[in-house]
């Protein structure tokens, strides 16, 4: 019979499958319930040093009137703050699954206090740096700031005690942005992974009937995140599972099946995260996706992950 089963960073996980940091994690109701599903990991959602109310309504929308389908969104980074979410890291339950801690500070120095604060807190939490927000008006996402990426990283990973930690990147759509990007996060053997992709920022729906723009923020500018997604996700994850090897890639975008979790594995990806869909669903999604995910495998004769984790055919 097939497994799910899996490890990333030395740690047992059940399944591969968790959520996109941002979704149903940024509140205390919506960890619990992550950590009661059957998500083989979970997230929070990307905090900043203080309490942000994040941009004005309507910000997230779901596409689900067409064909493909996906949402739109510009939060703005809404959350309860750092304290919160390092409060929530000291009463997980790590023995029923790992957690991720997501941070995404307005500055480096906010960066670095957060950094320090975790690195003092022992906590068993994997850093998870959001480096691809595109929704706080007037910042630029730092995944597409090269230098500014190196200096951060530089500074976190040394500030870090070289403790194992992770990337959020936005996704990339150059073949030589996929090089330099990677160039510059081998460079640190302390990020031991990248998850790939954060939405596709700064698209903009259009609704016929209206003649307008659908969320409010930003005129109407936000981050894709759905089926669209796809296949610039795979090309990311794929893209640097060839150049990172001594990583792990997180693989995020797109999916809402056990198909699409299929291919961001065989694309490289070691776990997989939902969110557009894990959005609609709510958290039950993790017990449909894992039993497509099985039958998946069990129709093509794998046992296990590894028989087909990276192994993506090209012509
Ligand atoms: O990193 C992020 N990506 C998104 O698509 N949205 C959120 C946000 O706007 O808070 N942040």
């Amino acid at each position: 019979t097939s497994s799910l089963a899996t490890t990333f960073l030395d740690l047992p996980l059940a399944n591969p499958l968790m959520n996109a940091s941002g979704v149903w994690c940024s509140v205390a109701s919506q960890l619990e319930a992550l950590l009661e599903s059957e998500s083989g990991a979970m997230v929070t959602k990307s905090c900043t040093l203080d309490p942000r109310n994040g941009n004005p309504e309507p910000r997230y929308r779901v596409l689900d009137g067409n064909k493909p389908w996906g949402s739109i969104n510009s939060m703005g980074l809404p959350n309860e703050g750092f304290p919160y979410y390092l409060r929530y890291t000291e009463r997980h339950d790590y023995e029923t699954k790992p957690l991720f801690i997501s941070i995404s500070g307005l500055t480096l120095d906010d960066n670095l206090a957060m950094v320090d604060s975790l690195k003092d807190a022992v906590t068993p939490a994997i850093l998870e740096i959001n480096l691809s927000c595109p929704n706080v008006p007037g910042k630029a996402q730092l995944g597409y700031d090269f230098d500014a990426m190196d200096t951060l990283l530089a500074e976190v990973t040394s500030g870090y005690g070289q403790r194992q930690l992770g990337v959020k990147l936005p996704p990339y759509f150059d073949i030589a942005h996929f090089d330099e990007a990677a160039a510059i996060l081998n460079r640190y053997p302390s990020v031991a992974f990248v998850t790939c992709i954060n939405s596709i920022g700064n698209a903009l729906v259009i609704d016929i009937n209206t003649e307008s723009v659908i969320i409010k923020p930003k005129d109407g500018f936000g981050g894709l995140g759905g089926d669209y997604v796809l296949p610039t996700a795979l090309a990311n994850v794929n893209a640097f599972y060839r150049r990172c090897p001594e990583k792990a890639v997180i693989g995020c975008g797109g999916v809402k099946s056990g198909h699409e979790a299929f291919l961001h594995i065989l694309a490289g990806a070691t776990l997989v995260q939902m969110g557009t869909a894990l959005y609609e669903e709510g958290p039950g999604i993790f017990t449909r996706v894992k039993a497509e995910l099985l039958e998946i495998m069990k129709q093509k004769g794998y046992e296990n992950l590894a028989d087909f984790h990276g192994k993506l055919k090209t012509l």
